[in-house]
């Protein structure tokens, strides 16, 4: 799909695409849309970021808040976003044993009792290794230092699902 596509696309059409590029953060895109006609894939990831850094602390924890923790609820009931799911399951987290998935179940609550929001990193960029390592590495920093730190890790996983929605060349449902 070419960029003059996409800035073809209505706000509904453009919604209904980019929508979830940050997980359940519709409002992003519905924000962003008023900024076409985007150059190219860049400069809509740049627009994102620019509304997200835009945000005040409490915001960008919000964004945080709306990611499902890894191998956690939602993909122990099914129901976790599409994207999520292909994610998490790249990563092993729908392989784990009873051990594992207690132990990250023990992190991501000692995590989000530490800070207030879940650990999100991306998932496409590190198996189940990684994941361990750097949940009980990450819980050492400050609050301050690890939002940050959490919000490269979203803005990591909005890159990966926008080029996989613009080079898939996913054409529009409607
Ligand atoms: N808590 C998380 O990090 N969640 C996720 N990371 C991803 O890459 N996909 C997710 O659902």
């Amino acid at each position: 799909m070419d960029i003059s596509t996409v800035n073809a696309l209505t706000y509904e059409e453009f919604v209904e695409l980019f929508g979830n590029v940050v997980e359940k953060c519709p409002i992003i895109s519905a924000a962003i849309w008023s900024h076409r006609p985007f150059k190219d894939l860049t400069d809509i990831e740049a627009h994102i970021t620019e509304f997200i850094h835009s945000l005040s602390d409490s915001g960008k924890e919000g964004i945080l808040r709306c990611h499902p923790d890894l191998a956690g609820r939602d993909l122990q009931s099914g129901t976790l976003t599409r994207e999520s799911r292909e994610e998490q399951s790249q990563a092993g987290m729908t392989t784990l044993d009873s051990a594992e998935i207690l132990l990250m179940h023990r992190l991501n609550s000692e995590y989000k009792e530490r800070f207030g929001f879940p650990f999100v990193i991306c998932a496409r960029l590190n198996n189940k290794a990684d994941i361990v390592r750097l949940l009980s590495e990450r819980l050492k920093n400050d609050r301050a230092a690890e939002r940050e730190l959490a919000i490269e890790e979203v803005k990591k996983i909005c890159s990966l699902r926008l080029h996989n929605i613009v080079l898939s060349g996913i054409q529009t449902k409607l």
